[in-house]
């Protein structure tokens, strides 16, 4: 199955045309970029995806959801199976990192206590950060942070990942750190699609890339 499939997509911002014509499918455990100037339309590729902005032209399957005919009802159903990451960590900051897990997984319907605490373990045993179950969130560093949120992102077993700019607010050796981090999550067999200002992970961690230039998507390898 195609995780995204986009046919000849146009996407808006208040009425003016952000990308036309973009044509991209991305298969089960993919590695994308995306990449372009400030303002190209990157975030806007990746919002149309969870259905935060509408798609207005062409074809446009998520998962098993078509985005063109969408129900505004269905819509927390599709973001349940994608896992989306933001530049700003996100994490609530008045509760622990056990408790932003375990918080997310209530909100998704999860209710058997040990079955929580089961997977709060395997996430964060994933990320490499176990022993920070009970701590707060300022008591992590970014790169901890980032890691916390992937880890969250990862809870209902996504079939793609979503992230904008995950690395904005860290230093290169932590940026590093987290694009290896989602580089093995797309290894494992979940789509990633990952947009970025740093061309210099590209080398490092091979994956398909997109560039928004003119309002197109242009696939460069
Ligand atoms: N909320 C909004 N309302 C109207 N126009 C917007 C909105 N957000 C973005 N735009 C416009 O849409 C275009 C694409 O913006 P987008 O955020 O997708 O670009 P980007 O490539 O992600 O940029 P950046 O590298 O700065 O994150 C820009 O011209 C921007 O001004």
């Amino acid at each position: 199955m195609k995780i995204v499939d986009y046919k000849n997509v146009e996407l808006l911002r208040q009425e003016h045309i952000v990308l036309k014509n973009v044509t991209i499918s991305i298969e089960e455990g993919q590695f994308n970029y995306i990449i372009g100037k400030v303002g190209s339309g990157k975030s806007s590729l990746l919002k149309s995806m969870y259905a935060e902005i509408p798609v207005e032209n062409g074809e446009a399957r998520v998962l098993d959801y078509d985005l063109t005919t969408i129900r505004r009802r269905d819509i927390p159903m599709l973001r349940r199976k994608i896992g989306i990451v933001f530049q700003d960590f996100q994490l609530l900051t008045d509760r622990s990192v056990h408790d932003n897990l375990q918080f997310v997984l209530k909100a998704t319907g999860w209710t058997d206590k040990e079955s929580i605490e089961e997977r709060i373990c395997q996430v964060l045993k994933q990320a490499g950060m176990e022993n920070k179950s009970y701590k707060m969130p300022h008591e992590l560093s970014g790169g901890e942070q980032q890691r916390i949120v992937i880890a969250r992102a990862l809870l209902n077993t996504p079939q793609l990942i979503l992230a904008d700019e995950p690395t904005g607010n860290l230093d290169p050796a932590t940026a590093e750190q987290i694009v290896s981090y989602l580089h093995e999550i797309a290894a494992s067999g979940t789509a990633v699609i990952m947009a970025t200002h740093n061309l210099s992970f590209v080398q490092q961690f091979p994956g398909r890339l997109m560039r928004c230039e003119n309002k197109h998507i242009i696939l460069e390898n």
